[in-house]
């Protein structure tokens, strides 16, 4: 049975058992802190990230390499440099952060521009719901335009990483969404 339903999944999925995700954002939305709970199902102590840090992660029968790249903003014109071969971008957004919501705006749609990212699927974080005063997540999809995103699947979720809460939620949308239009 096992071997019928993987030479199904080889089928549907074109053999491809890999791929690229980048985590990126603005300076302390949360990015590393996703990256280690998703990987080591704990909140780790993070310092900002100057470069990057990759983890392959195993989900459902796929190996993910997640990027997560530094946010600060001296080092987001260097975020360009990963874009190739990008199968989703997340995106995480600190919710309770509203001085700092149309910079993350601006940099989210300059990122979007760019043509190695044309297939790349969209997931938002609306992150540190934990944290009173947090934006909701349509208040968050309002500030950073969402809805003018055209021609890309794109979702928004509510997380805290801290908790632990939306990120399995997130993460089960975009590989659906990746099958979906990589079969
Ligand atoms: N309350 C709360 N704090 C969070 C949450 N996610 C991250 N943080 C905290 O926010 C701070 C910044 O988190 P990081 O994960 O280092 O942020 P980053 O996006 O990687 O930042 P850069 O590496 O500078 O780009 C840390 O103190 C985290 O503990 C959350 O969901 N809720
Ligand atoms: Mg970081």
């Amino acid at each position: 049975m096992g071997s019928v339903f993987s030479s199904m999944f080889n089928r549907l999925w074109g053999g491809k058992k890999e791929i690229r995700i980048l985590i990126l954002g603005l300076d302390g939305a949360g990015k590393t802190t996703i990256l280690y709970k998703l990987q080591l199902g704990e909140v780790v102590k993070t310092k900002p990230t100057i470069g990057f840090n990759v983890e392959t992660l195993k989900y459902k029968n796929i190996a993910i390499n997640m990027w997560d790249l530094g946010g600060q903003t001296s080092i987001r014109p260097y975020w360009r440099c990963y874009y190739a071969d990008t199968a989703a971008v997340i995106f995480v957004v600190d919710s309770t952060d509203k001085e700092r919501m149309v910079v993350a705006k601006k940099e989210l749609h300059t990122m979007l521009k760019e043509d190695e990212l044309s297939d790349s699927a969209l997931l938002v974080f609306a992150n540190k719901q934990d944290q009173p005063g947090a934006m909701t997540a349509a208040e968050v999809s309002k500030a950073l335009g969402l809805a003018e995103l055209k021609d890309r699947s794109w979702s928004i979720v509510s997380s805290s990483a801290i908790k632990g809460e939306g990120l399995t939620e997130g993460l089960d949308w975009l590989i659906d969404v990746i099958k979906e239009e990589q079969m």
